[in-house]
């Protein structure tokens, strides 16, 4: 498989690191543009990678083009590649945030395979969980982006009416989670923890609780249930945490993200 990246920021950089370091599948070659690529010279020295700002030449030697630009800069890119894109031979993975698949066939055409996919910057540690789908031509296509992101975490192909859904709890949830790392470490060095044991234990303690459901199944409540001993000390933290809008707090700041994107 050749990949192009057009668009290496934060998150092409992490798709590409994360395709460099996975060894699931083999790529040939993985062809990286983006505006400025003097912070990608170190890059040059692989072998089977290029660096450019070049997005046609890149598409020319690609068969999957992962598009990573924001979404102001979409239109411009694909205005740029329109010409060079085979619907023979090319399939073209967005990751733009609120840009339809409706929108990129309406420079590219109908007969292009087209993914919208939207994946996380854990991406480059191998744990993503990206969200997939395509339009007509691209489900016939649509295993070839299975591979390359499940090599790099999880995927799951939904309706595409629930990217900005996906968008929220996936993509800003990097975000959120680490939010709320970053919290229970403040609280670890309150109770007396330095900073760096708190990080440490919040973050193993967080790994723990994501594996307990992941391994079991359960509801997040039979976990919880198992933890708070009657008349305990978790119950009183738990719910002083409620009284004071934990849930409702996560909730509202989902919902707001979620909204904000169609403003984008
Ligand atoms: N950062 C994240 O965690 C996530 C971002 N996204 C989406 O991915 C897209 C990229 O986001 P970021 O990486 O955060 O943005 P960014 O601004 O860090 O990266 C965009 C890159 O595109 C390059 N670029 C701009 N115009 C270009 C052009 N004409 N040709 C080639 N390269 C060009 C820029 O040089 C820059 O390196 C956005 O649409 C964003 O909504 C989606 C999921 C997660
Ligand atoms: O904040 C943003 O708009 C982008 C989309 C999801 C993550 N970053």
């Amino acid at each position: 498989m050749k990949i192009a990246i057009l668009g290496t920021g934060n998150l092409g950089y992490s798709i590409a690191i994360g395709i460099l370091t996975q060894d699931n599948f083999k790529f040939k070659n993985l062809y990286l543009t983006k505006r400025n690529i003097e912070s990608l010279d170190s890059w040059n020295k692989l072998p089977n990678v290029k660096i450019s700002t070049d997005n046609k030449k890149a598409v020319r030697f690609s068969d999957v083009v992962i598009i990573a630009v924001q979404p102001k800069q979409l239109q411009e890119v694909l205005e740029e590649i329109k010409d060079v894109v085979n619907p023979k031979r090319h399939t073209v993975i967005s990751v733009v945030t609120g840009r339809k698949i409706q929108d990129i066939e309406g420079v590219l055409g109908t007969d292009i395979s087209i993914i919208r996919g939207m994946p996380n910057t854990a991406i480059s540690v191998g744990q993503s969980m990206t969200c997939l789908s395509s339009n007509q031509k691209g489900k016939l296509h649509v295993e070839s982006a299975k591979t390359i992101f499940n090599s790099v975490g999880k995927t799951m192909c939904i309706e595409e009416k629930l990217m900005q859904s996906a968008t929220v709890i996936c993509a800003s949830g990097i975000a959120f989670w680490m939010r709320l790392i970053r919290a229970t470490t403040q609280g670890a060095v309150q109770l007396g923890f330095d900073a760096e044991e708190a990080q440490e234990l919040a973050v193993q303690t967080c790994l723990g609780a994501a594996s307990l459901l992941v391994k079991s199944g359960n509801h997040p409540e039979q976990e919880i249930d198992k933890v708070t001993t009657p008349s305990g000390c978790t119950i009183e933290g738990l719910n002083e945490m409620e009284h004071q809008g934990l849930s409702s707090s996560l909730i509202k700041g989902l919902v707001t993200s979620f909204e904000k994107i169609n403003q984008i």
